[in-house]
């Protein structure tokens, strides 16, 4: 499949309205949580890419030195966006429209955003994780954007968002094109339950610049 066409055709104008309403989620509840977020016709295309372009590895657990393969955490296979591909430039455009009415509205100082396309086969999995540690990492906010047209009951592949200081009440996110989830990062465990079909998906987050003199952040 050819991706020639240039950023706009595939749609990326992002309404304001729904910026707005995510800036109030974040701020009431610490997550937002987004049916059909982005035009349809860029949702189909990132859909398409990711099932038929996309070259993936297996995904690991920390960053640089820390990084390593546990299968028992987690079992999907990832492939990073540089966004070199119309359709992923698109998708990068839109996350960075969304950073700077944030930074505008909320004040959060987002700086980067990075993200990769996720493949979960079926059986695969990701147990009850942090996305970031306070202190630790400069991830402020996750997002997770997913991209399989139709998706039952049984196929399973939940997200489960528990909330913050084990508070009872979990939410289950059913894994559906179009569906965009946005939470802080520090703030709420989540875990992806085993699929039983092929899950697609986009994990990203935005950071905040931790650059020191003696290791400056490249803006992705
Ligand atoms: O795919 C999802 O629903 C969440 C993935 C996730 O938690 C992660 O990649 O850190
Ligand atoms: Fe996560």
């Amino acid at each position: 499949m050819q991706f020639s066409d240039h950023a706009q055709s595939v749609g990326t104008a992002a309404p304001e309205p729904l910026f707005a309403s995510i800036a109030d989620d974040i701020l009431q509840r610490g997550f937002s949580i987004v049916p059909n977020a982005l035009p349809m016709a860029l949702t189909h295309r990132l859909t398409d890419y990711a099932q038929q372009a996309v070259g993936f590895d297996p995904a690991g657990i920390g960053r640089n030195q820390q990084y390593q393969q546990n299968e028992f955490v987690r079992t999907d296979e990832i492939c990073w966006i540089q966004g070199n591909a119309a359709v992923t430039a698109a998708w990068l455009n839109w996350m960075d429209c969304l950073k700077s009415y944030l930074n505008t509205r909320l004040f959060l100082g987002l700086f980067s955003y990075e993200s990769h396309f996720a493949h979960y086969p079926p059986g695969s999995f990701y147990k009850r994780h942090f996305d970031a540690f306070q202190g630790q990492s400069n991830r402020v906010l996750s997002t997770v954007f997913y991209l399989n047209s139709d998706w039952g009951h049984n196929d399973g592949g939940e997200l489960v968002i528990y909330p913050p200081d084990n508070q009872p009440d979990s939410i289950n996110v059913t894994p559906l094109a179009g569906t965009l989830v946005i939470f802080l990062s520090e703030e709420f465990p989540h875990e992806v339950l085993p699929a039983k079909r092929d899950r697609f998906s986009i994990a990203g987050w935005f950071r905040v610049n931790d650059s020191t003199a003696q290791r400056v952040n490249p803006p992705n």
